[in-house]
Parts: structure tokens; sequence; C-alpha cells
């Protein structure tokens, strides 16, 4: 299907916005009127540019306010459409958009709505226009789509069909049946927006928090579904109101858009291979600190890269590399059942091969290398011959997790889910000492791939430390409070957690006062939730910005500790004031 995107959903000049929506790749755009007004290109000219580019200018809108209104606003209202009428045949549009009134003008009226909107439809038809009624979820009187269907239906005119935006649709929690009894030639047209699952104002949501599909919580897929079983054969197309987006470099923020609906057509897709498990994860270290503190956890450096200063660490399943550089987590590596598969989705969904490395990979949104591996990649790492460790009971890797810059969070998410098929999970938020952060793992179906991502949900002010927040690396325990005596008579440099923590832990979850004792011994922090138990403890920052984490999983825990986060982030700080 022909794809298209609003230029409401990226920053910058309407000429920027173009520019970058034909380079993602999109066939269209809908031109957004503030768009062009500000523009001092004229209408003809910037249609010109767009069929240069290679775009057809699938919408113009939104033109509001114009149904079920006394007759001298009315002839006021047609003769602004005809004004917008010209502007759209030098675009080159043929399709306006028209919302659902919110104007104190409009009554409820649905007889007089169709009326004058089949009025507006004979216009437009003489000039071989056509105009798509959209429901906006807040419309004074029309506020659904099944009723936007209605009145269009009573209009009865060629040259007057509906446009479903699945922001008013799914926002409203409205039945999707009745999208089926719509005829496809009746749909004139098709918006597509994600969206996180708030409790607010629908009209703020929709204004300030869209998403490109995939990124949020709606089920895009179903609705899509219906619509294309009526036999909607126009483009689909992005509409995203978003605060971030608005603020984003355009060219990157239109190919997180392509790779939105390139992931609806997930059909056409190369299948994402079966992932199953984290290879290695590779630290960028600047002095001893990271080496010396794997030691002391029970790692041995078993091998040796053949031609780059690059150590492999182990211990169990959990394996790390150290490499030269700025000390923080440059790249994760996961199995793939097919690494050049995997790659060549990568590449589909417009994530480029990394260049200059052995193994297939890709850069992650916030520049992270993902490897794909298969049985091959060791023998790179011949044995040292270090006697191995006896370890301190770590057994694999449970989690990465990245910081992510502002501006990419959602953009990183998408990248997880389409490029290497994990599954999101619903974003979670806690009050950090130095603001909200909120955080978002993705993960594979056997779980033994997890990636959590985290981001300060405001830009930062004058006042939160000029140092980015850290990034870590989670091992797996079968025995975390064995594995935690162990490192602390090795001496590894574990984090002191206050024994406030343990006072409130044992008001709230009541663990047995055995093993509330030995989590304060051992300062492991402790959650629960309906699957299970959590157990888990930290190392202090090593180097610039990297710590490691040890966990245990009991039963069925879904989470990562969230709770515990604040306390985790107030410790290290203190000790970063302290300078240690
Ligand atoms: O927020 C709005 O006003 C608005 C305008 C046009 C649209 O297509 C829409 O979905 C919302
Ligand atoms: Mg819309």
């Amino acid at each position: 299907m022909r794809r298209s995107i609003a230029t409401v959903c990226l920053s910058g000049t309407l000429e920027d916005k173009l520019a970058a929506a034909a380079a993602a790749g999109f066939d269209g755009v809908e031109i957004f009127e503030n768009d062009l007004v500000v523009s001092p290109h004229s209408p003809a000219e910037i249609g010109r540019r767009c069929a240069d580019l290679g775009l057809s200018v699938d919408l113009y809108q939104p033109f509001r306010d114009f149904e079920a209104v006394p007759p001298d606003v009315l002839a006021a209202n047609l003769r602004r459409a005809e004004r917008k009428f010209d502007v759209m045949e030098q675009l080159g549009a043929d399709t306006m958009l028209v919302c659902s009134s919110v104007s104190p003008d409009a009554v409820d009226d649905d007889d007089l709505a169709a009326e004058q909107l089949r009025l507006l439809a004979e216009r437009a038809g003489a000039r071989g226009l056509r105009i798509a009624y959209e429901a906006l979820a807040w419309g004074r009187f029309v506020d659904t789509y099944d009723h936007s269907w209605r009145i269009v239906r009573r209009g009865d005119h060629p040259a007057l069909g509906v446009c479903l935006d699945s922001f008013h649709v799914l926002s409203r929690g409205t039945d999707l049946a009745a999208i089926r009894t719509i005829p496809g030639e009746k749909i004139f047209f098709l918006q597509l927006a994600d969206a996180p699952r708030l409790h607010m104002d629908v009209l703020q949501w929709s204004r300030h928090h869209r998403l490109f599909p995939g990124q949020g919580a709606f089920d895009l897929t179903t609705f899509l579904g219906h619509v294309l079983s009526t036999g909607y054969a126009g483009p689909l197309s992005l509409e995203v109101f978003n605060d971030v987006f608005r603020q984003s470099d355009p060219w990157r923020a239109a190919v997180d858009a392509m790779r939105s609906v390139l992931l609806l057509e997930e059909d056409r897709l190369p299948p994402a291979p079966a992932l199953t498990g984290h290879a290695f994860t590779e630290l960028e270290v600047s002095g001893p600190e990271l080496a010396e503190a794997l030691s002391a956890m029970g790692f041995t450096h078993a091998g040796q890269h053949r031609t780059k200063p690059v150590q492999l660490w182990r211990q169990g399943g959990a394996r790390v590399l150290l490499n030269e550089g700025s000390g923080q987590i440059s790249a994760l590596a996961v199995e793939s059942a097919d690494p050049a598969a995997s790659q060549a989705r990568a590449a589909a969904l417009h994530s480029p091969a990394l260049t200059d490395v052995s193994l297939p990979g890709v850069a992650a949104p916030d520049g992270t290398a993902v490897f794909f591996c298969g049985n091959g990649w060791l023998e790179d790492f011949p044995a040292t011959g270090a006697p191995e460790d006896a370890g301190a009971g770590i057994t694999g890797t449970d989690h990465v997790s990245l910081t992510q810059p502002f501006d990419n969070f959602d953009e990183a998410a998408l990248f997880y889910r389409s490029v290497l098929g994990l599954q999101p999970e619903l974003p979670t938020e806690f009050a950090a000492p130095f603001g909200l952060v909120r955080s978002r793992a993705v993960s594979n179906a056997a779980r033994d791939v997890r990636i959590s991502l985290n981001v300060a949900l405001l830009r930062r002010g004058g006042w939160a430390p000029g140092v980015p927040e850290p990034q870590h690396l989670a091992f797996t325990s079968e025995d975390v409070l064995a594995s935690a005596r162990q490192m602390h008579e090795r001496g590894a440099p574990l984090l002191r957690i206050p024994d406030n923590y343990y006072d409130d832990l044992d008001a709230r979850l009541a663990p047995p006062p055995e093993l509330l004792a030995a989590l304060r011994k051992y300062s492991v922090l402790y959650d629960r939730d309906e699957g299970g138990e959590f157990l888990h403890f930290y190392t202090r920052v090593l180097g610039s910005r990297v710590f490691f984490e040890v966990v245990q999983r009991i039963g069925n825990y879904a989470g990562y500790g969230a709770a515990n986060a604040p306390v985790r982030m107030a410790a290290h700080r203190r000790l970063r004031l302290a300078g240690g």
C-alpha cells in the first residue's frame, strides 16, 4: 500500500519536512495547513517541490468547524472552503479533511450536518475534489467514527466520505466491528497513530502524546485489519502529534515513522529469526576498575581477541568483553538462529549494517552496536590460559540496561521491537532523586533476551548533576544472597543500601525476618509481584558510567525492581558526591 505521513509529525520548516519524508521513502504527505501558512513558498511551488521529491499530496488538513451551523455561518464557511479549494488545486491535493465541529455555533442535528456536508461535497466535487469527514474524539456532537459514518451516509454524495483516524477510534474504546459495515470506497482516508494508555483529557492526550504505530499501547494491527477488510485501498498515513517529535531531527523521525509502517505490514518483511540469549556485552573501559571488579565478582579473563585489544571475561553463561574506550556499554550481542537473516531484516527496516566490524550488526538509536551472533564468534578469542575462577555463582546475563537520549526513547522501543522482534512491555515511571524516570523493557518470549531502556522524563534542568545516568549490565545468580556474600568477602565494590530501605521493606512486604536480616547484611534489595520474587544487588559505578547488578528471579517475577531503582540511584549519587 502507499505510505504517507502528515507534515505535523515532523520538526522543521515545510521544506525540511518534505525532504525528510521523501528521504525515508514515503510516497505521499498530508499537508498541515499551518505548515503551509508559515511557508514563504506558494502552494504551487510546494506542489512542485513534492512532485520533484516523488511525493503525492494525499490530503490537505484540517478544515474545522464547518457543519450544522446557522445559514449566515454556513455562507462564511462555504466561502472559506472555496479559498482552501483554490489552495488545494495549486498544491495538487484532491482530498480535504473536515474534522467534526467543536464550535459553539454548531447544533446537535445530524440531518443539518449531513445536508451541509453534502453542500460542501457538491462544491468540492464540481472542482474534482473530495471531502473526508473525521470525528474528533472531542467533537462537540460528533465524536465517534460510527456517528461520522451515519452523517456521511445521510449526506449521500460521491465526493463525501469518512476519514478514519486510529487515535480517535481507539482512544474512545469504540467497538470496531462497525468499521466493517463501511464500504471501502467511502473511507476516503486512513490516519494511523498509536498512543500510550493515559488517563487524561482526550484532546491533551491526542495533541501531545501520540506515537508512531508500534510505540504505544493501541492494537493497530487489529484496527488496520478491520479497515482493510472493507477494501480500503488508499494510503496508510501517519498523523502523530508529539511534543518530542516536534523537536527531533526530522530525517531521523521520518525513518522511525517509516519503520512503524513497515512493521504494520509485517508479512512483507523478512521474518525476525529467533533470539536465544545474550551472547556478550561489550564495555569500553579507560582504567583497570572494571577488570578488577569482574575479577572480584568471580569472572575469569578467559580469552583475548586475535587482533584487537579486547578481553573476554566469563563466568557461567555470562560473557563480558572489555575494550579500550570511554567507559560505557558500547555493544550488546544477541544469539540469533540466523545472524545473516537478522541483518537482512534490519536492513529492510532501514537500519543499515555496521561497517568495519567482524560480526553482523546494526546501530541502535542511541549508538550502541547490536550484534547478531551465531556459534562461531568465540573462535576470535583464543584462551588466555588463565586459571578458571571458581566463581561467585553467576550463571548468565539477565538484562542490559541502557539510558536513552531524551529524543530517542520511543524510537528505541520501536527499533528493538521491529528490528530484533522483541516485545515491549508497558512503560513504568518512578521518582528518582533528580527527576522522574521512565523505564521500558523489551524482551523475547523466552525471556532470555531482556533490554531495559530508561530516560529522564523531562530534559534535565540546571540543578541536576551534569553527569549522565549510568548504564548497567545485570547477571543472573541462582542464589543471590550467596553470591553477594562471596563477592563481599572477595572485596567486590558493592553498593551499600541504607537501613531505612530495609525498615520500609519490612513495613511494606514483611519478608521473613531471617531473609530481611540477610538482605540487610549484604545490601540485597527485594521486590515481589503476582508472578514471584526478585532479589538483586549492585556494584558501585565503575569508571565513568557503568555498574553491574546481580539478580535472582524466583518464580515468574516479570519486572526489573523499579520500586528499588530510586534507592540505588540515591546510593550511587551519594558515592559520587563523596568522590567514591
Ligand atoms: O487535534 C486536532 O485538532 C486534529 C486535527 C486534525 C486531525 O486529523 C486530528 O486527528 C486532530
Ligand atoms: Mg486525524
